[in-house]
């Protein structure tokens, strides 16, 4: 595996993987790598002969106040599980590289898609995204582009982005790997003392125990987003919310609606974990 800092470098690189008739997989990421992401770097597997993961902590997606600092920065052991998943090259740029202007003036943005769940509460946190996501499209230009799902509302955005810009990329999004007691894996959680590592399942039981809810035919969304988010903070959480909503808008959901994901961000300690649950109901 090649650790290359420079944009010129990645192309010239997939330049020649092109020549070669190879088709190229991405897996964005910040780093401070989990299984959750090596089960991205799989998916890419499985569909391209060689595989690009980036790792870049990107700043124009965090808030004033947010953890951009703090946020772990392990590439030496990030490269070491890379290695071993045989991904071909890691593609580890500086902000300088990224942003060589240095304060952003050109943005992409998706205009929809971002009023609730995490776009309410972490305003430009998604043009962030979208906008880097959009130059490692660029400089990559990949086949196929994973993502996972616990980050749902980023994936339903950048699937958005990818079909409206006519990026010629095929998005993958891969189910949320989770620790043995149900935990969405996340770096963040390494931000959990012991005592709140083990009350940090929760959020995912009660997440359940509202789906339950629904397959057994509660159909007061609004209620069940209420009864959730009470019960989380009698576990201590601080929740910022707890939604029933549509899965292809992302508006709360309304009567008549069946695909649903309910999705929750909730503060425990230091992080905000985030957490969400798909289901379908039944035509009635
Ligand atoms: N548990 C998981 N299962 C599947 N995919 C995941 C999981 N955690 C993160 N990912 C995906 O990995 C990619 C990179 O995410 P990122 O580097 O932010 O990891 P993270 O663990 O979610 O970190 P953070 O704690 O900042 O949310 C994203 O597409 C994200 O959805
Ligand atoms: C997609 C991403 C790598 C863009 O910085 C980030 O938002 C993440 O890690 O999910
Ligand atoms: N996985 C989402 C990246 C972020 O919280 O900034």
């Amino acid at each position: 595996m090649d650790i290359l800092h420079s944009v010129a470098k990645v192309r010239a690189r997939v330049a020649q993987w092109r020549r070669d008739g190879r088709t190229v997989g991405l897996v964005p990421t910040m780093g401070n790598l989990h299984d959750g992401h090596l089960s991205l770097v799989q998916a890419a597997r499985q569909e391209c002969d060689a595989v690009v993961v980036s790792v870049f902590v990107n700043p124009t997606q965090f808030g004033p106040g947010e953890d951009f600092d703090a946020y772990p920065r392990t590439l030496d052991a990030d490269a070491a599980r890379l290695r071993d998943a045989n991904v071909e090259v890691l593609f580890a740029p500086s902000v300088e590289e990224m942003y060589p202007l240095g304060a952003n003036r050109s943005w992409v943005e998706v205009d929809d898609l971002g009023d609730y769940l995490c776009g309410a509460d972490r305003p430009g946190h998604f043009r962030g995204v979208t906008t880097v996501v959009s130059k490692l499209f660029h400089i990559v230009q990949p086949d196929v582009a994973v993502f996972g799902e616990k980050d749902f509302q980023q994936l339903a955005i950048l699937r958005r982005m990818t079909e409206e810009l006519l990026f010629p990329i095929r998005i993958v999004g891969a189910p949320t790997a989770r620790e043995a007691d149900g935990l969405a894996m996340s770096s963040r959680n390494g931000y959990l003392t012991e005592q709140e590592r083990a009350l940090a399942p929760r959020l995912q039981h009660h997440l359940r125990q509202a789906r339950q809810a629904l397959e057994d035919g509660e159909r007061d969304f609004r209620a069940l987003e209420a009864r959730t988010a009470e019960a989380l903070g009698k576990d201590g959480f601080g929740v910022d919310y707890v939604t029933v909503a549509n899965a292809r808008t992302l508006v709360p959901a309304a009567p008549g609606d069946r695909e649903l994901v309910i999705a929750a961000a909730a503060r425990l300690g230091k992080p905000r974990l985030i957490d969400n649950l798909t289901l379908t109901l039944p035509a009635s």
